[in-house]
C-alpha cells in the first residue's frame, strides 16, 4: 500500500493531567515512533470514573497545561471532547467521538501499566477493543502485563523509565519543592502563575481564568448530581 493511501494512524492518550508531566510526554512520543502514528491526541478527562472522590483541578487549567506541554511537538494535539461532553469520562465515549472526527483512521489508545491493569473493569471494554488497539507502556512501580486481553488487541511497549506522577508533582508544589524538569518549563510557570497545588487557597485572582473556573465549578456541581 502506498504511503498516501494508508489509513491514518491516530494515538489517543486520555488522562487527568493534573498536571501533565514528562512521563506522559515520553510515553506518547515512544508509542508515536513505535507505531508510526500520524498524530497523538491528548484528551484531558472531565471526571475520571475511578477518581470521582478526589479533588481535581478545574478542567480548563488541566486543558491549558496540556496545550502548553504539547505545543512544541508537531505530531501532538489536544482534544476537548471529554471536557465538552462533561459527566463521567468513559473511554468508550472518547473513542466514539475521536472516531467520528477521524473517519476510517486506526486508533491506538495509549495507557500506562497501572491503568492497563484495570482495563477489564472499564465501561464497555469489549467494544473499546473493537474501536482501538490498546498500547500499554511501562511505568516505574507498576508491572506491565496484559490482563488476559486478546493478543491481537493489545501491545506492550517498554518506554524509558520516568518515575514521575502527577500526585508527586502536586505534593512537591504544595510543600515548596521544585517541579522543574519533571514537567515542561511552561507548565512550571503556569502552575506558579495560577497558584495551583498550593496548600493554602488564595483569593480568586482577577485574571480571565477566574470566570472559566467559576463556571466550571458550577457545571461540575450540576454534573455531580447526575
Ligand atoms: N511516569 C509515567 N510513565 C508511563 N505512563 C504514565 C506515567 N504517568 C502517567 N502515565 C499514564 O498516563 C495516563 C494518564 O495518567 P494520569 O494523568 O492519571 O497521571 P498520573 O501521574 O498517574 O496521575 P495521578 O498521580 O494524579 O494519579 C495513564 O494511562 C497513566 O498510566
Ligand atoms: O472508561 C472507563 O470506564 C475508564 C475507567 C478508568 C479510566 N479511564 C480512562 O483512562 C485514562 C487514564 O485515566 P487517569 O485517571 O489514569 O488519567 C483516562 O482517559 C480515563 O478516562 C476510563
Amino acid at each position: 500500500m502506498s504511503e498516501s493511501s494508508r489509513r491514518l494512524r491516530i494515538g489517543v492518550m486520555g488522562g487527568t493531567f493534573d498536571p501533565i508531566h514528562h512521563g506522559h510526554l515520553v510515553a506518547a512520543s515512544e508509542v508515536q515512533n513505535a507505531f508510526g502514528l500520524d498524530e497523538v491526541i491528548f484528551v484531558p478527562t472531565w471526571a475520571q470514573p475511578f477518581k470521582r472522590d478526589r479533588r481535581v483541578s478545574p478542567a480548563e487549567h488541566r486543558y491549558l497545561m496540556t496545550v502548553i506541554a504539547t505545543a512544541p511537538n508537531p505530531r501532538f494535539t489536544v482534544s476537548r471532547v471529554d471536557i465538552d461532553r462533561g459527566g463521567t469520562t468513559y473511554t468508550i465515549d472518547t473513542l466514539h467521538d475521536i472516531a467520528s472526527e477521524y473517519p476510517g483512521a486506526e486508533l491506538y489508545f495509549i495507557t500506562g501499566a497501572d491503568a492497563l491493569a484495570q482495563i477489564l473493569t472499564w465501561k464497555d471494554n469489549e467494544e473499546i477493543f473493537d474501536l482501538a488497539h490498546m498500547v500499554g507502556v511501562t511505568r516505574p512501580g507498576h508491572v506491565l502485563s496484559d490482563p488476559g486481553l486478546p493478543e491481537d488487541k493489545v501491545s506492550l511497549v517498554e518506554v524509558p523509565a520516568m518515575a514521575i506522577s502527577s500526585t508527586d508533582c502536586r505534593r512537591r508544589v504544595g510543600s515548596g519543592v521544585p517541579v522543574w524538569y519533571l514537567v515542561p518549563d511552561g507548565v512550571v510557570q503556569y502552575i506558579r502563575k495560577y497558584g495551583l497545588y498550593r496548600m493554602v487557597h488564595r483569593p480568586a485572582s482577577t485574571t480571565s481564568m477566574t470566570a472559566h473556573v467559576a463556571r466550571e465549578q458550577s457545571l461540575r456541581e450540576d454534573n455531580d448530581g447526575e
